[in-house]
């Protein structure tokens, strides 16, 4: 598959360096208004190729996305220190007005897969100028909370002292402050890790929970404080998405997708778990959640929704 990728910055850069050392797509376009960063990432990555597999990388132009299978958005501002993923807003609703149209230009058919913050936001915006051109809700996703569940099981793996790709544990709702930590239904080697803990002698105290919460939910804003700006874990999880779609996997991720009602809340960006193959999202899972849970993710829904209903289009 032929993916492309818009944006050449610290994410889509390290999206593309992931892709290479997992072998996801054949040929990998890097698209940006700084050409000359894009040339210089994609020769960078290209030298990786001899310890990883052959992908074809190079800059191009929009025009270069022609018959790209998967667009990876990544264009736009990052957070400074401090401020949310929701300030960006406007700002990045203004870049994505411009790119999409080029990209579907070139590539009609294209999966598009967003990064940029906020990108709940930014995928219903992405949606609803897609759907101009055609392309259909399924193929707009959002890498949403893959990023935050993979800090979640990473976390949780820590504290157990199991690998995380035994703990299955989800975040849902919004990829950014209001998000929501599925705690009731987390698991590992089929028991709640709340049993796997008490058992390896590890318990998930309610002080241990309230760190790891704070941990998924704030931790962006530290590494943003310490080194600028975060790449390595959303680069991980672009890749494994790519990953899902190109070898039509139908394998059940937490993603942002146009929703048409969560928790009574309309049309709402969000992540839920999603089936994702070569066609996009196949199909959405309700989770089973607990009282405080159901009203968190409703609290997140109304938030992007707000924020949505705020941008003019
Ligand atoms: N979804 C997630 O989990 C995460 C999302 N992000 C978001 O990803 C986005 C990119 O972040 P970074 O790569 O750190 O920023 P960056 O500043 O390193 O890269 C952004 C790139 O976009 C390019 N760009 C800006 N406007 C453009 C346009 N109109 N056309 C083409 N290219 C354009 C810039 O030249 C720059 O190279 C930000 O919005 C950031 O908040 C960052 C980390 C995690
Ligand atoms: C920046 C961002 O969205 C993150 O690292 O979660």
């Amino acid at each position: 598959m032929k993916i492309g990728i818009v944006g050449a910055g610290f994410v889509g850069s390290t999206a593309a360096y992931a892709m290479v050392m997992r072998g996801v797509g054949s040929e990998i376009v890097l698209v940006d208004r700084n050409g000359e960063l894009a040339d210089a990432q994609a020769r960078d990555i290209l030298h990786a190729t001899p310890f990883a597999y052959p992908t074809k990388i190079r800059a191009g132009s929009y025009a270069d996305l022609d018959g790209a299978g998967l667009v990876v958005l990544a264009a736009g501002v990052n957070q400074k220190p401090g401020e949310t993923r929701l300030e960006l807003l406007t700002r990045n609703a203004e870049i994505f007005g411009g790119i999409i149209p080029e990209v579907l230009k070139a590539a009609p058919q294209t999966i598009l897969l967003v990064a940029t913050n906020p990108v709940d936001v930014m995928t219903q915006i992405s949606t609803v100028i897609a759907a101009r051109h055609g392309v259909p809700t399924c193929r707009v996703i959002g890498s949403g909370t893959i990023l935050d569940t993979a800090r979640y099981r990473a976390l949780l793996g820590q504290h157990l002292g199991v690998s995380p790709k035994s703990v299955h544990a989800h975040v849902l709702g919004e990829h950014g402050d209001s998000e929501v930590l599925h705690w009731s239904n987390a698991e590992a080697g089929g028991l709640n890790v709340a049993v796997v803990g008490e058992q390896v002698g590890r318990p998930l105290t309610e002080a241990v929970k309230a760190r790891i919460d704070d941990e998924v939910r704030c931790v962006a804003y530290r590494i943003i404080k310490g080194k600028g700006a975060t790449w390595y874990g959303i680069g991980g999880g672009l890749a494994r998405l790519a990953q899902v779609i190109a070898n039509d996997e139908r394998a059940l991720v937490t993603c942002s997708m146009l929703t048409d009602s969560c928790l009574g809340v309309p049309q709402v960006a969000l992540s839920l778990p999603r089936l994702l193959g070569a066609a996009g999202i196949i199909s959405t899972l309700t989770p089973e959640l607990d009282e405080a849970e159901a009203a968190a993710l409703r609290r997140s829904a109304e938030v992007l929704k707000s924020a949505f209903d705020g941008v003019k289009l």
